[in-house]
């Protein structure tokens, strides 16, 4: 097996033992005992999860509440339980007051995630080993410098300090999913004139860097950006393809998901440009499995 690809008979294997209820791993696993690469058995796999996703819900069906617990297609997602349209959020330890919801693409906005003090504590927890942003680069599934991020950033890892491990928990809590499956916080700082220009959080499954990435837990499919403080002008989180922009408020958040790695999301996104104080904002990035 020089030559190795996804033969349609592989994604069908593939699709049946997950249909049947084994796990991810254990099909990449058996796919390399078999003697397929790694590589390919991981995209095959995602390959089978995507499809089993489907095609986007559609915008009614996501605003009847798919996201946490099944979404329209069966697969599991991050999110909160919206279904009965709370106030407020049982979060663990505090709750968390719910803003505004929107169904596609699926953002909810949430007041009082941290508190004051959490989020100066995270700034100065942060702020000596604050280092110019590197993005995931694709292509490589390394890192570089990307001129379209001019934030200074960092990440704790996960489970770092008591503060860090009791804002993790309070996030599986509010959104019903795995601290295992999150990748480590990051925090990112933006000097007026930085910005974040929009792009999608997910890996783009057509990069060849792609499969190497997704096999530390799979796909990314949520985002929880946490507003560290308040800039005075500018900084917002825009949403382009529904003109939506979230102001920067301290101890708020916004939450999106994405339930395949697809424009049709709408989950385009972007941080605009601080235009007078700076900003600082903790990402969790939710993977579909644990994340190692
Ligand atoms: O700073 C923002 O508002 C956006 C940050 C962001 O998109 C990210 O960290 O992936
Ligand atoms: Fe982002």
């Amino acid at each position: 097996m020089s030559q190795q690809s996804i033969t349609p008979e592989l994604r069908q294997w593939v699709a049946e033992q997950i249909r049947v209820g084994h796990l991810p791993e254990a099909v990449i696993e058996a796919m390399v005992q078999a003697g397929w690469k790694e590589d390919l058995a991981a995209s095959a796999l995602d390959g089978a999860l995507q499809a089993r996703r489907g095609q986007a819900p559609t915008s009614a069906a996501l605003a009847a509440g798919p996201a946490g617990g099944m979404v329209g297609t069966g697969v599991r997602m991050p999110g909160l339980d919206l279904a009965q349209s709370p106030r407020r959020v049982d979060a663990g330890d505090r709750w968390v007051d719910v803003i505004a919801a929107l169904g596609l693409p699926r953002v909810v906005l949430l007041g009082g995630l941290l508190s004051a003090e959490e989020c100066d504590a995270l700034v100065e927890a942060a702020r000596p080993r604050m280092a110019r942003s590197l993005t995931v680069e694709t292509r490589t599934g390394g890192e570089e410098l990307n001129p379209d991020r001019t934030s200074h950033g960092m990440f704790f890892n996960r489970g770092e300090g008591e503060l860090v491990t009791r804002i993790e928990q309070r996030i599986a809590h509010l959104l019903r999913w795995p601290v295992e499956n999150g990748e480590g916080m990051q925090v990112l700082q933006y000097r007026p004139g930085a910005e974040y220009k929009p792009h999608y959080d997910y890996f783009d499954p057509v990069e060849p860097g792609t499969p190497t990435i997704v096999k530390r837990g799979g796909q990314r499919v949520a985002t929880l950006l946490m507003y560290l403080n308040e800039p005075t002008r500018g900084g917002g989180t825009t949403f382009p393809d529904v003109g939506l922009e979230v102001a920067p408020v301290r101890g708020n958040a916004v939450f999106f998901s994405y339930d395949r790695p697809h424009p049709a999301t709408r989950t385009l996104h972007g941080g605009a440009p601080v235009i007078e104080g700076e900003k600082w904002v903790a990402t969790k990035w939710l993977r579909e499995r644990e994340f190692v």
